[in-house]
């Protein structure tokens, strides 16, 4: 096929930026791992890496310290990777965006759950096609307006959940043995052997709100060393080992000696544990929360803390977090973290549920492949706001090919018009599905010239139900 040059990727803001030059010498082969192709795609020999541009134009900003191994995924491929080791706040990354030309166009950006993505950041993004969360959670981005912009939203769903569990064990035992008070004392230089108040955790009762990846693996864990489980979730789900479904928050918080949180940051979930909640709770029993800090109500914990009502927490999860490794955690940040600081048998962890080698690792590789995939060839599996839409990888046996992707407004007569222009071209595949208000169409079309991709190009551009449209090849 011959090459064309100068091949846009249009965007919503119609920015005249928004031109990548073309080239089709890869820098690295792509493999795809999808399993649904799989099998036909090895049948069929290597992928072809389709791309637009030369992949050294894809800027990228990694922010909150990605592992390596995602860096080195997205470095492979050629792109221009600019790695930052902590999160910027909001004014200072719309600041970033807007003054250095090297952001002003980036392409991808890749964070933590510290780094906020809300409308007024993602507005200065202009060129932005994907962003991925090297982590479980997606609150900190704006989801829908991502959506309605074309922009595709990735995570690692599950690559971390065994470190939450594993930590939400070790805290159980600690606060059961009282071992942070105990270990802070011989730091002070004070003896002080005691039993009083101190429990083996066998035979106690582990109540686990929100049944998901981590609650679950949890379940598991805590049964094998010998606590009963009971459960409370939204959605009826299959218990693991004896674990036991409890029907309501109130029969939950009545029965358990220990509370652990595993619940996604909601409305629904915001003080999900407040003063009522603690009072239902048995006495002297204790509360873990290792998912969102809005989930507690923190005041209300101190309160029932002093009052002896709770006898040990273990938070590692704040409303408002430090921004980078050494900055302090005081009253500046929420206005009680001195208060919460002066308790005794509460462990404070500085949100490292997931912070294991072995789970950052695998995050970035699930993530950075996730990213790849989606600039390459378009596939939006395992995106969070898009719809989930894929095609048999194009090898590089064929020649004059090309893939459209037209993302649009999900509203009635737009297959048809796309179908229209399509349709002059031999579509040898099509998928196309919708997620809310957003649409996600892929066609591989053949036999096509430069001139043909042109015309595509500018065809969908015209249609009123865009959002943005890309032509790989
Ligand atoms: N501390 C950390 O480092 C760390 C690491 C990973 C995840 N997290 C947090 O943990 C949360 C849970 O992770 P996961 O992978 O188990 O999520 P998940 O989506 O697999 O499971 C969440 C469960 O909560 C249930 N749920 C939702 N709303 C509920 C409600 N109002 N009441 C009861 N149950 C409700 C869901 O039905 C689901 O079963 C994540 O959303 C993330 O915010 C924290
Ligand atoms: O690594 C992080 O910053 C977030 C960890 C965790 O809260 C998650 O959502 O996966």
């Amino acid at each position: 096929m011959a090459q064309a040059q100068n091949i846009s990727n249009a965007h919503p803001s119609g920015d005249s930026q928004r031109h990548l030059s073309v080239s089709t010498s890869p820098t690295a082969a792509f493999q795809s791992p999808l399993s649904s192709f799989g099998g036909a795609l090895a049948r069929r020999g290597v992928p072809k890496q389709l791309k637009p541009f030369n992949t050294q134009d894809i800027k990228i900003l990694l922010l909150e310290n990605v592992n390596q191994s995602g860096k080195d995924i997205l470095t492979a491929q050629g792109y221009q990777v600019e790695a930052l080791k902590t999160s910027l706040p909001e004014d200072q990354l719309i600041e970033k965006i807007r003054r250095l030309t090297q952001y002003r166009d980036v392409h991808v950006i890749g964070i933590r759950s510290k780094t906020k993505l809300n409308e007024k950041v993602l507005k200065e993004a202009k060129n932005l096609l994907v962003i991925g969360c090297f982590c479980i959670g997606t609150n900190q981005v704006n989801l829908e307006y991502a959506a309605r912009h074309g922009i595709a939203v990735f995570n690692s769903p599950f690559a971390n959940s065994r470190s939450v569990a594993e930590l939400v064990i070790a805290e159980i035992i600690t606060l059961a043995r009282q071992l942070g008070d105990r270990s802070n004392e011989m730091h002070r230089g004070a003896w002080n052997k005691v039993s009083s108040k101190c429990w083996e955790i066998r035979g106690k009762t582990l109540g686990i709100v929100g049944y998901g990846h981590i609650g679950s693996q949890l379940s598991v864990l805590a049964e094998a060393m010998g606590m009963n489980v009971i459960y409370y979730d939204v959605v009826s789900l299959m218990a693991l080992g004896t674990a036991r479904q409890v029907p309501t928050l109130t029969s939950l918080l009545n029965q358990a000696d220990f509370v652990t949180l595993h619940v996604p940051e909601l409305p629904e979930t915001k003080n999900m544990i407040s003063a009522a909640q603690l009072a239902e709770m048995k006495d002297g029993s204790y509360l873990i929360n290792a998912s969102r800090g809005t989930v507690v109500d923190i005041p209300a914990l101190i309160n029932a803390m002093r009052s002896g009502k709770i006898a040990g927490a273990a938070l590692d999860v704040f409303p408002t977090e430090p921004r980078a490794n050494g900055d302090y955690f005081n009253n500046s940040l929420n206005g009680w973290d001195e208060d919460l600081r002066s308790l005794n048998n509460i462990i404070l962890t500085p949100h490292i549920g997931g912070s294991t080698e072995e789970a950052q690792r695998a995050i970035g590789i699930e993530v950075g492949d996730a990213l790849v995939r989606y600039i390459n060839q378009g596939v939006t599996i395992g995106s969070v706001n898009m719809p989930e839409v894929n095609l048999r990888s194009l090898t590089s046996e064929e020649s004059d090919y090309a893939r459209v992707i037209f993302i649009h407004q999900n509203v009635p007569g737009v297959l048809r018009r796309v179908n229209e222009i399509l349709g002059e071209h031999n579509v040898d595949k099509q998928i196309s599905d919708s997620r809310g208000d957003c649409a996600y169409l892929m066609a591989d079309v053949s036999n096509v010239q430069t001139s043909d991709l042109r015309d595509i190009l500018e065809n969908l551009e015209a249609l009123s139900s865009r959002i943005l449209t890309r032509v790989l090849y």
